[in-house]
């Protein structure tokens, strides 16, 4: 059975959002308070341990089953000529995650995670925005489902990441139709165009609020009707891991725009998310600041495929090393501060 049968489904599962254990949040807090170590001086490690203590449900959070799902999808909306490459690289950058030859098939190796890549639909680009709803409503549920279908209950953390060319049109669309402001604000460079090219994304994105400015405002409509599939997917699994008890890792814009339309309608639901960094995409500060995400890194990535916060799981296992493996003041003999 589909985690998302229909958008009443959906939409149940995102107003019913289950919270962390603050049992396990405050027997990682009390550990973190007797390591050998000032208090607080390991700063966001400490918080990055007890966040995940809270999500996976134990004192001592590890990760033994971590994945990466980069989700694929291509889209209508690149006949304006908003992207610097082709669509066909899409298909053409999933043969090439098969391959192995990826940036995301080495960071998520040095991150020690599972890669999962999922192409959905490739051969069907969404419909062109401006003048249509991306997909249907049948398409839609199947992309949230396909992203559900990542999360296997028994993960520790789940990174999500996408390639799509064109979809960083999608996610502008995405942020404004949430968030208001204008294209101005939400529209960068993503694969690199040039000023013509970031003029037409403006009025691409312009276009497609204005088509669909009558329809309802609400998560479902919004990721349907300027969304592509693969955004869709990570939306699925962001909820379905909440269900789940599965902490996730958010890569860059585009990953971060999925979540837009959602923390509007329901402002917790990134209560399981960590911002792996912040990518170097124009937009993508200024949305995880009304996402009211802290990024933890910044390193002036901007490639996608779920890289950005693969290099953030490096860090997170440090902060989980230090948590686990540090002596407590009473076990190393060493006196505690007053
Ligand atoms: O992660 C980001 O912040 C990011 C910023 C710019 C571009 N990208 C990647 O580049 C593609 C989208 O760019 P574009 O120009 O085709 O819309 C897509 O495959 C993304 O994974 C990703
Ligand atoms: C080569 C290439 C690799 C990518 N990975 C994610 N988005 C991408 C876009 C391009 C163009």
């Amino acid at each position: 059975m589909s985690l998302f049968p229909t958008e009443a489904a959906f939409d149940a599962a995102l107003a019913s959002l289950p919270r962390a254990d603050l049992a396990c949040r405050a027997a990682a807090a009390a550990r973190q308070g007797q390591l050998t170590k000032p208090a607080g001086s390991l700063g966001r490690l400490e918080e990055i341990a007890i966040f995940l203590a809270g999500w996976q449900r134990r004192a001592r959070p590890h990760i033994d089953r971590g994945r990466a799902a980069v989700f694929a999808g291509n889209h209508g909306v690149t006949r304006h000529g908003v992207s610097a490459f082709p669509p066909i690289v899409t298909a053409q950058m999933v043969a090439n995650f098969a391959a192995g030859g990826a940036a995301i098939n080495a960071l998520a190796g040095a991150a020690g995670l599972d890669l999962h890549v999922v192409p959905i639909d490739l051969d069907r680009p969404t419909e062109d925005f401006t003048v249509a709803a991306a997909m249907s409503q049948t398409d839609c549920l199947a992309a949230l489902n396909c992203g559900a279908d990542m999360v296997d209950p028994g993960l520790d953390l789940l990174l999500l990441g996408e390639m799509g060319i064109g979809n960083s049109t999608a996610a502008a669309a995405l942020c404004q139709r949430s968030f208001g402001g204008s294209a101005r604000e939400w529209v960068g460079a993503g694969t690199g165009v040039d000023a013509h090219g970031l003029a037409m994304k403006r009025q691409v994105v312009e276009l497609a609020m204005a088509y669909h400015a009558d329809a309802p405002m609400t998560p479902f409509e919004t990721l349907r009707r300027v969304g592509g599939r693969e955004i869709v997917a990570i939306a699925g699994a962001m909820l379905a891991a909440r269900h789940r008890h599965v902490p996730v890792v958010l890569d860059g814009f585009i990953c971060a725009a999925a979540l837009a339309p959602l923390a509007v309608a329901m402002p917790t639901i990134t209560d399981h998310i960590i911002a792996g960094h912040r990518s170097a995409e124009a937009g993508h500060g200024r949305l995880l600041d009304r996402l009211g995400l802290r990024p933890l890194l910044d390193l002036d990535m901007r490639l996608g495929e779920g890289s950005g916060g693969a290099v953030a799981v490096a860090v997170i296992r440090t902060a989980l090393a230090a948590h686990d493996q540090m002596a407590t003041f009473a076990d190393a003999g060493v006196s505690a501060g007053g």
